[in-house]
Parts: C-alpha cells; sequence; structure tokens
C-alpha cells in the first residue's frame, strides 16, 4: 500500500516535472529497483494496480470475464510460474545454474520500471484461436515526441507480445527480424491494444503479425510483422 501510494505521488511529481523525482540508480546493474523479499518475487505485475487508469481498469475486467469459459487466459507476468521454465534453462544455457541464478536476480525489461512510469500491461491468450491481445498503458518515462510514446518503447511491447505469442506456441523462440509500420501517435498515458497472432510457421520460423489499436478501435496506431525462430535445443545459448 504504501509503496503503491509512493509510486502514484512519484508519477504525478515527474507528469508535473519537478526536478529530483527519477528514482536512484541502482547500486550496481543486478541490484534491481524492486527488492526482492520473497513477497516480491511471487508478486504478479500483470495485476491492477493504482496507477492504471479507468480504461486500463475496464478492458482488464473485461477480459477477466471473457476468461471465466476458458476460451481466454490471462498470463501472469515475468516471476511467476508462466516463464519460470527450468527445462528451457537447461536445455540452451550451456551454465544452467548460473543463469538460474542471474534470472532469479534479473527482471524483464518491461517489468523494470516503478509502478505507473514504465509500461503497465496485462496480456491475455486467446486458447481457441491461438493469438495474445495485450492491453498497454504507457507511462510518463516512456515519453519521446512531446506527450507521446517513444517508438523505442512502442516496439519493446510489440516485441514483448508477439514473443509471448510464439513463446506460447512453441516454446522457447527470439525475435530474428521485426518490422514496425508507426501510423499515428500514441498519447502518453493512453491505453492501447496489441492484438498479435500467429500467421504461419515454417520448420522453427514462425512468422507473426499484430496491430496497435485504440481502446475504441478507431485508430489504427501501429502495425508489426515479425519473424522468430524457435531456438534449436542442439545449439546453446552462451
Ligand atoms: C510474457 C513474457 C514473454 C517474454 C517475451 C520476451 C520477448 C523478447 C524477444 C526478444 O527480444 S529476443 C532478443 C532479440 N533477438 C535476439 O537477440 C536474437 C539474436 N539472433 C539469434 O540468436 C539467432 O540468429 C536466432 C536464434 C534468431 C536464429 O539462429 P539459429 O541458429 O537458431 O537459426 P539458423 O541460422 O539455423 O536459421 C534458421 C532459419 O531461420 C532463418 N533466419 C534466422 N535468422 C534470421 C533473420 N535474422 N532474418 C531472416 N531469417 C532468419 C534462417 O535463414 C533459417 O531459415 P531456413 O530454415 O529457411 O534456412
Amino acid at each position: 500500500m504504501l509503496r503503491s501510494c509512493v509510486s502514484r505521488l512519484r508519477t504525478l511529481a515527474v507528469l508535473r516535472g519537478q526536478p529530483g523525482v527519477a528514482p536512484l540508480p541502482a547500486k550496481d546493474p543486478w541490484s534491481p529497483r524492486r527488492s526482492f523479499s520473497s513477497e516480491v518475487i511471487h508478486m504478479d505485475l500483470s495485476l491492477p494496480n493504482p496507477s492504471w487508469n479507468e480504461d486500463m481498469r475496464l478492458l482488464f475486467d473485461q477480459f477477466m470475464k471473457k476468461s471465466e469459459d476458458g476460451s481466454w487466459k490471462h498470463l501472469p507476468s515475468y516471476k511467476s510460474k508462466f516463464t519460470q521454465r527450468t527445462e528451457d534453462i537447461k536445455i540452451y544455457f550451456p551454465d544452467a545454474k548460473l543463469m538460474k541464478e542471474k534470472l532469479s536476480q534479473a527482471q524483464l525489461f518491461p517489468r523494470s520500471l516503478e509502478e505507473g512510469l514504465g509500461f503497465e500491461y496485462a496480456m491475455f491468450h486467446n486458447c481457441v484461436e491461438d493469438r495474445i491481445v495485450c492491453i498497454f498503458q504507457g507511462g510518463p518515462y516512456l515519453q519521446g515526441a512531446p506527450g507521446f510514446l517513444h517508438g523505442g518503447a512502442i516496439a519493446t511491447m510489440i516485441d514483448a507480445t508477439l514473443g509471448a505469442c510464439a513463446i506460447v506456441a512453441v516454446g522457447v523462440a527470439m525475435t530474428a527480424s521485426l518490422n514496425i509500420s508507426f501510423k499515428r501517435p500514441i498519447p502518453l498515458g493512453s491505453v492501447v491494444v496489441i492484438n498479435s497472432q500467429v500467421d504461419k510457421v515454417e520448420g522453427r520460423k514462425l512468422f507473426l503479425s499484430c496491430n496497435i489499436r485504440s481502446v475504441d478501435e478507431k485508430t489504427v496506431y501501429s502495425e508489426a510483422t515479425s519473424l522468430f525462430v524457435k531456438l534449436d535445443p542442439k545449439t546453446r545459448l552462451t
């Protein structure tokens, strides 16, 4: 509760442009801003928090409702069971113990900023159509052109959503190429919907696409196509 209040106050301070409100840099690269008490490690960061605006909450509730009959599934965040695939770590990383240790200290990039300041999002998997919808609210630290999201932040959310779509479909896969068409600027603080799908699978290659739309679906902000490659179990990552 206290953490949420502090986060909100900091968000407001940043939006008002008050000096000296940026979070202090971490002591070392592996020292995350979020503390790693056992409570935090198991925290699902894809659940509503006080920084979410009304659109974000309404959409989240709508998708949770749709999930009741099992046709949709809410995907919990990085620190929870969804991506803790120990067997994958053993297959792809030569020093699985070291990698597991690093994973326990690291955070998925879009989940690294304090609540409300950066990437607030939740993903839902349509189990019947095999596609993923991400609802996303971009905070004040993601500004590019004044009042709008930075293209790199948009690309990050596109990559994260397409990545989740690929991983749900085939397991561990990495982005080989990503092509984005930015059609309209996305207002900072607004909520957008990212619709992603697997278009084609050829061996280890997955061709995916997505678009980003406004909540009322009237504005198409971006469109993207990508190639993900399912990792070859014979090729270990170094
Ligand atoms: C909810 C949580 C979800 C979290 C999601 C997070 C998502 C984040 C995803 C990322 O951002 S990953 C980070 C950015 N990507 C990378 O760092 C990948 C760097 N590249 C590589 O490691 C390798 O190039 C790669 C694994 C992509 C492919 O290497 P491989 O050795 O497995 O593939 P190989 O060279 O054998 O090629 C396999 C096929 O893919 C094709 N291919 C590979 N790279 C390509 C490329 N870049 N462009 C086009 N085609 C490519 C290649 O031509 C070939 O086609 P064919 O089978 O038809 O011959």
